[in-house]
């Protein structure tokens, strides 16, 4: 199977008043092109840090990343930006964050499809996600997890081939944490990559792979 990430050595640090504070380091990983990988690990452990090197948010400071072959540490800032648009679907822990409050269900769709420069039918993706009929609605009248579920929708809209989220069901109850559940077991079967951080067991369960953090260090992958 083809890798999509490939990181060698991998290390981001933070600046602080306090001093310089480890986020992930010497992190060597390869995930690949499709099916679930979650990233876990205690609080702290670097799991989001990760997250945003994968989303290619964060230029490593030591280490090699390379996203379908590209060194993405030696991009700038520009360059990376793109590729992002182009490739990637952020989904944040807090339902409401991935949204723009003002806009219906379908235009949240269409904005996130002109984001990426491309067109998207909401109809036809509000129906894969089992949010049929929904699209005129405020985002409001849905529920956690049915904004979760169209956060993961913008994704599709914006034809992302990997789907990053960070937490996604840690702010929900147990029935919308089910519906999210059930979009990532199709995301799956749809051959997206999918990278999740997660606490949640249930969710842990669901990837082919998993690769636990502790103190920023990669502990194991299985
Ligand atoms: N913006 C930041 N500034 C300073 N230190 C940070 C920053 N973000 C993370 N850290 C530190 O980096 C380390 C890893 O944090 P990170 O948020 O990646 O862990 P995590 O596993 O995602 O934690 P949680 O499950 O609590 O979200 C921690 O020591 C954290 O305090």
């Amino acid at each position: 199977m083809p890798e999509i990430f490939k990181l060698r050595g991998v290390g981001v640090d933070y600046r602080t008043p306090a001093g310089v504070v480890t986020g992930i380091d010497d992190v060597t990983l390869d995930i690949p092109a499709n099916g679930v990988t979650v990233l876990a690990g205690p609080s702290g452990s670097g799991k989001s840090t990760l997250l945003r090197v994968l989303g290619l948010f964060e230029p490593p400071a030591r280490g090699e990343v390379r996203f379908q072959g590209a060194d993405v540490g030696a991009m700038r800032h520009r360059a990376r930006r793109e590729l992002r648009r182009k490739h990637l679907g952020l989904i944040l822990q807090n339902p409401p964050d991935n949204l723009l409050g003002y806009l219906s269900v379908a235009d949240n769709l269409r904005a996130a499809a002109e984001s990426a420069k491309v067109t998207c039918r909401p109809d036809d993706i509000l129906a894969q996600l089992g949010l049929d009929g929904t699209g005129g609605w405020d985002i409001t009248a849905l529920s956690g997890g049915q904004q979760q579920r169209l956060a993961f929708g913008c994704a599709l809209a914006r034809q992302a081939t990997v789907i990053l989220a960070d937490e996604p069901t840690s702010q929900l109850d147990e029935a919308s944490a089910d519906l999210v559940l059930d979009t990532l077991r199709y995301l799956v079967a749809q051959d997206f990559a999918v990278l999740v951080t997660s606490h949640d067991e249930r969710l842990i369960s669901l990837g082919a792979r998993v690769a636990r953090l502790r103190n920023g260090k990669l502990e194991s992958v299985a």
